[in-house]
């Protein structure tokens, strides 16, 4: 009797339809940059017009690189007020920090207010968020500034995604999945919002990793509503979160890794984190989708992260993929560079 009771209240509990994103917005930061212009404004902003070696191997990445625009909420202005931004590794976290608490929130506020215009309903009835960020550090989180920014229900139920780089994107997406999954009639507000303040630095020899890093980051926040049992006459399903699964890769210790620390953060890329994940894409498709019946991956939808156009190529070549299946991360990469977690809901 007792266990009955357990289950229907369980059942009542539950959604029972497939959750779905009901509505998506993006946003990026005001100051937009060609990367042709890049290598010119970031040596001589950091003073390091010097360095005229390694200016022109940042110039030769930018050009390979693919990224058109990239978009930051860094200026001339902004970096000349705080030069231990701009140098190579001085003590400067309480400058970025001061920074961050600022744009992160604002920028997410901004695509979150884009994605509930979309969806068409009161943000009263938002009952879940989850903010995800790279580099917001302080408690209360962006999660709470963001509650207070938009008016939401303060009974909204919040999850912080807090330094995770860039998978965090599609951990947010099955979170939400999960929630939307187990609580009848939620809609969840998922926000991503990346800036670069963190890890913005002067160039140095020693430190080509981090030269990398700058020329393929770009900021931006998106921000998507999921929920179940859509209400045909408002909500407009867009895309089903059907299957999910998480895995690590074989030999990939240390491919990528950040550490935070009284000068920012520094990045570690190891060189062949294209070939890392090329090796072992098949194998993990493979385990993902064979239980739902797909083995034809140029058969599905891809919104592969834009790490890098090595990596993009990559994939593509070891699937053999037609040309226009990456065509989605090509374009975010070419349109905003890789924006970490924000990079895949848009
Ligand atoms: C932050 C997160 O959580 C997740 C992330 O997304 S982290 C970012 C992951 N992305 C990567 O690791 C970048 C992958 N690499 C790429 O996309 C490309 O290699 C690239 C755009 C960097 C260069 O394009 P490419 O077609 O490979 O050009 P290529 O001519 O081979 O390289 C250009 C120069 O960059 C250098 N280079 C390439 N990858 C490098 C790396 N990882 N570290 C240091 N230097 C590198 C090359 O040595 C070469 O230098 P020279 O011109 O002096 O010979």
């Amino acid at each position: 009797m007792e266990m009955a009771y357990l289950e229907n209240m369980r059942e009542a509990q539950r959604a029972s339809g497939t959750p779905a994103v009901l509505a998506i917005g993006t946003a990026n930061p005001p100051n937009c940059f060609n990367q042709a212009d890049l290598p010119d404004w970031y040596f001589q902003v950091t003073n390091s017009g010097h360095m005229t070696q390694l200016k022109d191997k940042f110039k030769r990445i930018c050009e390979k690189s693919m990224i058109e625009k990239r978009y930051f909420s860094l200026n001339t202005e902004i970096v000349k007020e705080r030069p231990n931004i701009c140098a190579y590794m001085e003590p400067s976290l309480d400058a970025r920090i001061d920074l961050m608490n600022v744009e992160i929130p604002k920028l997410g506020e901004k695509a979150a207010s884009i994605a509930i215009k979309e969806w068409g309903r009161p943000k009263s009835e938002i009952t879940h968020l989850i903010f995800c960020t790279t580099s917001y550090l302080d408690i209360p989180g962006a999660d709470y500034r963001l509650v207070k920014l938009l008016g939401l229900n303060p009974f909204v139920k919040r999850f912080m995604l807090c330094y995770h780089g860039c998978f965090a994107g599609a951990a947010a997406l099955r979170l939400a999945k999960d929630l939307a999954e187990n609580n009848a009639g939620a809609r969840v507000l998922v926000v991503c919002s990346e800036v670069t303040i963190i890890g913005f630095r002067g160039p140095n020899e020693e430190n080509l990793d981090s030269l990398v890093g700058h020329a393929l980051f770009g900021e931006g926040a998106s921000a998507v509503i999921v929920g179940a049992n859509p209400k045909i006459s408002i909500e407009r399903p867009l895309f089903f979160l059907v299957s999910e699964s998480q895995t690590i890769l074989p030999n990939s210790d240390g491919a990528i890794a950040e550490i935070v620390r009284e000068f920012g953060m520094n990045i570690f890329l190891r060189k062949n984190v294209e070939k890392c994940i090329a090796d072992n894409i098949e194998e993990n498709l493979k385990q993902a989708f064979e239980p739902i019946g797909i083995s034809d991956w140029n058969s599905i939808f891809w919104i592969t992260h834009p790490g890098g156009i090595a990596i993009l190529r990559g994939i593509e070549a070891k699937l053999g993929l037609n040309d226009e299946k990456l065509g989605a991360s090509k374009h975010v990469l070419r349109e905003y560079g890789n924006m970490a977690s924000a990079s895949v809901d848009l």
